[in-house]
């Protein structure tokens, strides 16, 4: 346990600290005990950092991704990242989250495929975890989070911020680290899963798992990848993400370029999902599309905790929550009673206008800088 790593170099390096902005540190935390009583054995938690934590380290921001996001918040597509920091703009120099005054950490969740634990890494005997992989929780991938941070000295957040899944755990570490949280910014995201979100999420697993390629989910290793089923997921999955206007007003029922839909051609909202399920194949592992998108079914921040209320009630971070305004997804109503069951909602709910639906917490730069600068200021608050 506590053992830091350099995904690259494999040396011990217990100076995490003083490492340029974006470096990868990762951290293995032995074996993890699951919400399902299920045990991952030998977990690493990689992360990335931007900023400098200060002597009281009081000033460490923690940034969670969401579905198929990782710990490139901020920055160009690189080698290691194909995209784009996800709130690149908003986390940086002079930026809502100013790295000359806050250190930045984002965590790789556990289950995905960018250095964290999940079923295409390595199991303790050698092969890869494949079908073998538990079936995770939001508080699973906090727990591991904690326990790496911990690991590496960071035992309090002046913000935690996430929208989406990166909602989700934000929220879940609010809720369960009440004293180790100063302020936080939960996003897109409700109290625990709908019915209508299970209901697409495992339509989704269903379409990865009916690909033949899937072999039962140990396709690692092998000339095969159920790569067909995650890009029909990504399809639908997008759609989800944005707006019903947002779509017709950009595609309408217009072909793609001059294809003629009537003779076998495509439209171009069909051209649209295709070429965003390509680009996913390009950089995502299908089984953890499967194992967080399990992830996100199960969440539930009442379970175990009397219920939805009675967890959030019990809450007395100072939090700001917020919704996109034609979220399909996530609708305001989940934000809203967030907002109002939160002990502490001194922020209340902040609604982002935005036509691009649930991905608003990600193309809206500058209403969601607001909302950080917001929560930041009131753990300058939490300070004082
Ligand atoms: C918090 C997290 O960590 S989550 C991870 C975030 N990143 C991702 O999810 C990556 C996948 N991308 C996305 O989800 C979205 O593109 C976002 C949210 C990142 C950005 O949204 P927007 O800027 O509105 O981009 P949009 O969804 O319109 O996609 C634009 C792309 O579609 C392409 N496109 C537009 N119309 C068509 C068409 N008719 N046919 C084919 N391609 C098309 C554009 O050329 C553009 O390509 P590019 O991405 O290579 O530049
Ligand atoms: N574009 C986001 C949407 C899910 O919040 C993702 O791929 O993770």
């Amino acid at each position: 346990m506590s053992v830091i790593v350099d995904p690259a170099a494999t040396a011990f390096d217990s100076d995490w600290a003083s490492r340029p902005d974006g470096s990868d540190v990762a951290v293995r935390i032995g074996d993890l005990t699951l919400d399902s009583g299920a045990g991952l054995a030998d977990v690493t938690v990689t992360f990335q950092k931007w900023g400098t934590p200060n002597a009281a380290g009081d000033n460490i921001v923690l940034a969670l991704h969401a579905l198929t996001g990782n710990s490139h918040v901020t920055g160009p597509a690189d080698a290691r990242f194909s995209m784009t920091g996800w709130w690149d703009g908003l986390i940086g120099p002079g930026c809502a989250i100013d790295t000359d005054e806050w250190c930045v950490v984002a965590p790789n969740a556990i289950g995905g495929c960018y250095g964290s634990t999940g079923p295409g890494s390595v199991a303790p005997d050698g092969q890869a975890w494949g079908s073998r992989f538990p079936l995770l929780t939001v508080r699973d991938l906090v727990r591991a989070e904690n326990i790496a941070f911990s690991a590496v000295g960071i035992t309090r957040f002046a913000v935690v911020a996430g929208g989406s899944m990166g909602g989700a755990r934000a929220l879940e570490w609010t809720v369960t680290h009440d004293d180790k949280v100063d302020a936080a910014l939960i996003l897109a995201v409700g109290a625990r899963a709908s019915a209508d979100q299970i209901g697409t999420q495992t339509t989704q697993i269903a379409a990865i798992k009916g690909d033949a390629d899937w072999q039962g989910g140990d396709y690692y290793g092998t000339d095969r990848a159920p790569t067909t089923g995650m890009g029909v997921a990504r399809r639908v999955a997008h759609l989800s993400y944005r707006s019903d206007r947002e779509l017709d007003e950009r595609f309408e029922n217009l072909p793609q370029g001059d294809e003629d839909p009537l003779t076998g051609g495509r439209y171009a909202v069909a051209s649209y999902l295709e070429y965003q399920s390509e680009k996913l194949k390009a950089r995502f592992d299908p089984g953890s599309y499967v194992a967080l998108s399990e992830v996100l079914n199960n969440h539930d921040v009442g379970r175990g905790r009397g219920g939805v209320k009675a967890a959030l009630n019990a809450c007395t971070v100072p939090t700001v929550v917020g919704g996109i305004d034609s979220d399909r997804l996530y609708p305001l109503y989940q934000q809203e009673e967030l907002a109002a069951e939160l002990g502490n909602c001194v922020g209340g709910l902040r609604v982002v206008h935005s036509n691009a639906g649930h991905d608003g917490f990600l193309t809206e730069k500058e209403p969601i800088g607001d909302l950080l600068r917001d929560t930041v200021a009131l753990a300058r608050d939490q300070r004082r």
